[in-house]
């Protein structure tokens, strides 16, 4: 691997992968799990990571959490080419859904001895704080004594009990109700306003689409978007307006704009913005008695990320 610095230090980077490959194999066959592979995490940002099965996303934990090597490409601790785990004091990571909890203690004497591990002091007060905000009661029971969400949980508190710089998150929804996915959002925003950088991988869009301010999608080990969450949304457009009938019998639309019909013959007409809806809805607002079954539509970062993926997939 080279050692060079990287070209530029974005504002508030804390690590970067850059140019990485990695391959696995697997009986006697390669395995390219990321082909150069750059990525950079920034502090105060949740950054939503996705790609469909086998994409490379836990690799790329793995990587940062130093479970891995890179066969090519460099790693960056703040600028700085990433030398041994010195950084993991400052890393906290939840991988597969799971922590690294010792079950025979309890969540508190857990978040004890991971501080020490980590050579960090342990904060009584930081440690009621998280508790509260995950909604923890259970602060002194064997962990191996919780239900499934609960240990999910007392992990989560777990990894940020020291206050770290970068937090991974993979799948961290699995086996949290309503309830906890909400404590979880709340844990989220508290540490990225506190200055962490935040991945969260996760097959659960719905729960990315919420907290992340950026993402980055990865297909068969290459990056194929990484932009703000906004930009993401409208790749092609943001909203659909969705009639029930043949757009015929309407005015017609101010240019560019034009309604296309669907198979079923049914007016469709993709927008970018929201700029560009309160345009066309003003210029048609005199035919909406004509357009009964018309739907606003806003596009959601599920279909979004289905067409990339689908696009990629035929394109690779
Ligand atoms: N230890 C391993 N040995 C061989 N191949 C592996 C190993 N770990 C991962 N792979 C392969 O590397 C590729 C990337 O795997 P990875 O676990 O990073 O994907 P992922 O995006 O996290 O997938 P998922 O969403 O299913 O968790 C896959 O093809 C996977 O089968």
């Amino acid at each position: 691997m080279g050692c060079a610095a990287p070209n530029t230090l974005e504002a508030g980077e804390v690590f970067r992968l850059e140019n990485i490959g990695k391959q696995y194999r697997r009986g006697g066959v390669r395995i390219d799990a990321l082909r150069d592979f750059s990525l950079a995490l920034r502090g105060g940002e949740v950054l939503g990571l996705l790609g469909p099965n086998g994409a490379g996303k836990t690799t790329v934990i793995k990587l940062l959490a130093s479970l891995l090597q890179a066969d090519s490409g460099q790693l960056y601790w703040r600028g700085a080419p990433l030398r041994g785990k010195r950084h993991l004091g400052e890393v906290g990571l939840i991988l597969e859904g799971r922590g690294a909890l010792n079950e025979r203690l309890s969540t508190w004497e857990n978040a004890r001895y991971f501080c020490a591990l980590r050579e960090r002091p342990f904060d009584p007060g930081h440690f009621d704080e998280l508790a509260a905000l995950l909604d923890i009661s259970d602060r002194h029971a064997p962990v191996r004594q919780l239900s499934t969400g609960n240990k999910l949980k007392s992990a989560l508190l777990v990894s940020v009990i020291h206050r770290p710089s970068v937090l991974c998150f993979d799948e961290p929804t699995i086996g949290l109700d309503l309830f906890g996915v909400a404590s979880l959002e709340r844990l989220i925003r508290y540490v990225a306003a506190r200055g962490a950088a935040v991945l969260i991988s996760s097959h659960d869009l719905r729960f990315v689409e919420q907290l992340a301010d950026r993402v980055a999608c990865v297909c068969r080990g290459r990056k194929v978007f990484d932009g703000p969450r906004q930009e993401f949304l409208a790749v092609e457009h943001a909203y659909q307006l969705q009639l029930d009938s043949d757009p015929a019998g309407l005015p017609a639309l101010p240019a560019p704009f034009a309604w296309r019909t669907d198979e079923a013959g049914a007016g469709r007409l993709d927008l970018r913005d929201h700029a560009e809806l309160c345009t066309v809805l003003a210029a048609i607002i005199g035919s909406l008695p004509a357009a009964r079954g018309l739907q606003v539509a806003p596009v959601t970062l599920q279909a979004k990320y289905q067409a990339l993926v689908q696009q990629v997939g035929v394109a690779a």
